[in-house]
C-alpha cells in the first residue's frame, strides 16, 4: 500500500543510528538531509551552500554524489517499508536500516548554485537483501545528474 505523505525517513531512524554526515539528525554539522515517500517516488530537497562549490557559480560533484547516496539509502528504506506493509505515518522507528553497496553516478548538466535542489528516487527491484533504486537530482527543470543506488537491508 502506498502513502500519500510520510514522516521524512531520516526522523524515523533511532538515535544510534541518526549520525551519518549527509542525512544523520544528530549531526549538527552535517547536511541532515530529508527524505519522503510521496505516492510510489521519493523527494529530497537541499539548497547547497556556496562553500561547496566546484567551477564559480557550480555545486561540486561530490555533494551531489552524496546526497544521491543519502537519498538513496533512505530511498531504499522506504520501499522497503511499503513493501512490508509499514505505515510511516504510524511508527516512531522503522525495523529497516540500508546501506549502499554500489552507487552510479551520471553528471548530465552543471548543478548551479543558489538553487535549491530537488531529489527525486523511483523503486527499480527488490531482489532479498537487495534494493535498486532510481534517481534525479534537479534544478528548477533541468535534470543535472541521475544516480542508480544498490543498497542493501543489513541482516537483523
Ligand atoms: C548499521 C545500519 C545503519 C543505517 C542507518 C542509515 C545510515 C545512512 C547511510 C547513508 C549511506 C551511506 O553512506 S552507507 C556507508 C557506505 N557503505 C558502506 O560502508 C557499506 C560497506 N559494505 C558493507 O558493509 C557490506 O559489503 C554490505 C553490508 C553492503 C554487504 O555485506 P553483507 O551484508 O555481508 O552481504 P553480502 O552477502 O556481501 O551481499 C549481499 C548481496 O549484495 C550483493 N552485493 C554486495 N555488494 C555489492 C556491490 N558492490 N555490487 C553488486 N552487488 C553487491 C552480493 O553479491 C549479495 O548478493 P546475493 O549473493 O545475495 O545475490
Amino acid at each position: 500500500m502506498m502513502h500519500n505523505k510520510s514522516k521524512a525517513i531520516q526522523d524515523l531512524y533511532p538515535d544510534e543510528l541518526a549520525h551519518c554526515y549527509g542525512c544523520g539528525k544528530n549531526n549538527l554539522d552535517g547536511y541532515q538531509l530529508k527524505t519522503y515517500l510521496v505516492g510510489d517516488e521519493t523527494i529530497a530537497h537541499f539548497l547547497p551552500d556556496e562553500k561547496f562549490t566546484a567551477l564559480p557559480g557550480s555545486v561540486y560533484g561530490g555533494l551531489v554524489a552524496s546526497l544521491l547516496d543519502c537519498h538513496g539509502t533512505g530511498s531504499a528504506a522506504a520501499f522497503v517499508c511499503v513493501q512490508e506493509n509499514i505505515n510511516l505515518n504510524e511508527v516512531e522507528t522503522i525495523p529497516v536500516r540500508c546501506v549502499t553497496a554500489s552507487l552510479k553516478v551520471d553528471f548530465k548538466a552543471p548543478t548551479p548554485m543558489g538553487v535549491e535542489l530537488k531529489l527525486r528516487g523511483k523503486l527499480q527491484s527488490i531482489e532479498g537483501r537487495k534494493i535498486w533504486v532510481d534517481m534525479t537530482l534537479s534544478a528548477d527543470d533541468t535534470i543535472c545528474a541521475t544516480g542508480e543506488i544498490l543498497a542493501i537491508k543489513i541482516k537483523d
